[in-house]
C-alpha cells in the first residue's frame, strides 16, 4: 500500500473455533449442561499488512458452522470497501447488514444471522479503532454527542427514544465525561464473578472418542454442582482477589440449589452480594414457585427466570418477587426492539446486553441509552469466551457518556480463556483495568486460532 492509497478491506477469513470446556463442565448451567465455548470469528484483512478487523460472536459448540456461514454472507459485502466509507456513515454500515433485503428474511434482526451481524460489526469497529491506534471505547467517549448518535439506528425505538432525546442524554454528560475517564483509568470499572458458580458437575460420565459427553450429555447429566469443597474454594479465592459480588447457577436440583446458597452466603457473610442465574430453565409460575426456596439467602437478583422472548413473563415474576429480589435479563436478548420492550413493560431491574448476540456496538449504543432513559442499570453479560474482552469497553463507554453513574452497577468476570487473546482483560482488585491497546481486544492469538479451529485443529484431532 503506498501512502495516498485508503485503507481498504480486501478479503476475509472466517473461523470456527472451540474450546473444549465441556470437558470439565466449566460454563455450565441448568439449560447449558455442556457448552464448548466457541467462536464464530471473523478477520477482515486490509492492503495495509499490518492493519487486521477482528470479530466474533460467542456460540456454545455445535452450530458454530451456521454463524460462520452467515458471516461469509454479510463479510463478503465489504470487500473493496475502504474504511473511510465505512466509518463515515456508521449507522449505514450497520443497516448494511441489517437491511439486506434477502438475508433479512432469515432474521430479521435475529438468531444466527444477527449473531454473525455481531461479529461483522464489531470487527470493523476493531479495525476503525486500530486505525486510529484507540482502544474501542476510546474512540466513542472522544466523538461528540452527534456523532455517537450518527452511530445508531433508532428504526424501531422511536416510541421509547427519539434521536433528539438521546443527543440530550449525551450532551448533559458532556462536560463531566473527562473527569469519570480519569476515575475509570485510575480504578477501573467494578467486576462480579461467575465462575464460582457453574452448575456443572466435576466428574464426567460417558464420553465418545472426541470427548463429547454422549446423548448430548443430558441423559447421563446430574445437577449436583461444583462439590461444596470447590464452591467454598472458589468463593475463598474470588473474595481474596477483592470480588464482593458473586454469582450462582440455580434450576438443576432444589435441594442442591439450597445448600449451595447457604453455603457461598456463608462464605461470603451478609455484605457479600449473592446474584442466581436459571438461564431460562423456568415457566414462569414454576420460577416464582423455586424461587420462594432461594429468597431466605437474600439474592440481588434472579437472572433469565424464563425464556427471553417472554417480555410479560418476565413482568409476572418480577411483580410476584417484589421487594424480595429482583430480575435480569439479556444474554439471549435478541435485538433492541425486546429491549425496549422489556423496559416499557417494566418487566426487568437490570439489562444485561450481550455484546455480540445483538448486532455488535451500535445497537449496544440504542440500548445504553435507553437503559439510560428508563433508569435501568447496565449490567453486562460476559460469561463465555472473548465476551469479557468486548464488554469492558461497553461498561466504559455506559459510565463516562451514558449513565454517567457506576451505582448498583458491576460487570460479570468469568475466568477462563483469556491467554488466548492478545491483549486479555485485567482484573485488579476485583475490577476490570481499563483496556488501553487499541482496538476492541478481541485479537485472538494465531496459534490458538489454529489450533482450536474445528475439525482440524490439533486439539481437536489429539482428543
Ligand atoms: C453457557 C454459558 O456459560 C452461560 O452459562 C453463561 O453465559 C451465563 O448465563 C452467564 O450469565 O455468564
Ligand atoms: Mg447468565
Amino acid at each position: 500500500m503506498t501512502q495516498q492509497q485508503e485503507v481498504t478491506i480486501v478479503r476475509y477469513e472466517v473461523c470456527d473455533i472451540r474450546f473444549p470446556t465441556s470437558k470439565h463442565l466449566d460454563g455450565s448451567d441448568a439449560m447449558n449442561k455442556d457448552p464448548d465455548y466457541s467462536a464464530a470469528y471473523i478477520i477482515f484483512y486490509t492492503n495495509d499488512p499490518t492493519l487486521e478487523g477482528h470479530g466474533m460472536t460467542f456460540t456454545c459448540g455445535r452450530g458454530t458452522e451456521v454463524c460462520c456461514s452467515a458471516i461469509e454472507a454479510l463479510a463478503v459485502k465489504f470487500i473493496n470497501t475502504p474504511l473511510s466509507t465505512l466509518t463515515a456513515d456508521m449507522r449505514k454500515t450497520h443497516q448494511i447488514c441489517t437491511g439486506d433485503s434477502q438475508l433479512r428474511w432469515i432474521g430479521p434482526e435475529k438468531g444466527a444471522i444477527h449473531l454473525a451481524t455481531g461479529a461483522v460489526i464489531n470487527a470493523i469497529w476493531d479495525l476503525w479503532a486500530k486505525h486510529e491506534k484507540k482502544p474501542v471505547w476510546k474512540l466513542i467517549v472522544d466523538m461528540t454527542p452527534e456523532e455517537f448518535v450518527a452511530c445508531v439506528d433508532f428504526k424501531y425505538i422511536t416510541d421509547a427514544l427519539t434521536p433528539q432525546e438521546a443527543l440530550e442524554i449525551l450532551k448533559a454528560n458532556q462536560a463531566t465525561k473527562a473527569q469519570r475517564e480519569v476515575e475509570m483509568r485510575e480504578n477501573g470499572y467494578p467486576a462480579y464473578t461467575t465462575s464460582a458458580g457453574w452448575l456443572g458437575k466435576e466428574t464426567v460420565i460417558d464420553r465418545d472418542k472426541s470427548g463429547r459427553l454422549t446423548h448430548h450429555g443430558s441423559l447421563f447429566f446430574m445437577h449436583t454442582g461444583y462439590s461444596d469443597d470447590k464452591v467454598r474454594r472458589l468463593c475463598r479465592e474470588a473474595k481474596a482477589q477483592g470480588f464482593t459480588y458473586f454469582k450462582q447457577k440455580v434450576g438443576g436440583d432444589k435441594a442442591s440449589d439450597i445448600r449451595r446458597a447457604a453455603l457461598i452466603r456463608e462464605e461470603i457473610g451478609a455484605d457479600g452480594v449473592l446474584m442466581m442465574d436459571a438461564n431460562q430453565i423456568w415457566d414462569v409460575q414454576e420460577a416464582i414457585d423455586w424461587m420462594q426456596d432461594l429468597l431466605p439467602f437474600k439474592p440481588l437478583f434472579i437472572e433469565e427466570p424464563t425464556s427471553p422472548d417472554d417480555v410479560l413473563g418476565h413482568a409476572t415474576i418480577r411483580q410476584a418477587l417484589h421487594p424480595h429480589t429482583k430480575v435480569a435479563t439479556g444474554e439471549h436478548i435478541q435485538n433492541r426492539i425486546i429491549f425496549k420492550q422489556l423496559f416499557q413493560a417494566k418487566a426487568i431491574d437490570y439489562c444485561q446486553i450481550d455484546s455480540c448476540r445483538v448486532a455488535g456496538v451500535n445497537e449496544i449504543m440504542a440500548i445504553l441509552l435507553m437503559a439510560k432513559k428508563f433508569d435501568i442499570p447496565v449490567v453486562p453479560h460476559a460469561g463465555g469466551v472473548g465476551l469479557c474482552e468486548y464488554v469492558q469497553h461497553l461498561s466504559l463507554i455506559d459510565y463516562i457518556c451514558v449513565s454517567a453513574t457506576i451505582e448498583d452497577r458491576v460487570l460479570e468476570y468469568v475466568d477462563h480463556l483469556h491467554e488466548h487473546f492478545e491483549y486479555p482483560v485485567v482484573i485488579k482488585h476485583g475490577s476490570y483495568v481499563a483496556p488501553l491497546d487499541p482496538g476492541y481486544s478481541i485479537t485472538m492469538k494465531r496459534q490458538s486460532i489454529d489450533d482450536y479451529s474445528f475439525p482440524n485443529g490439533r486439539i481437536h484431532k489429539t482428543n
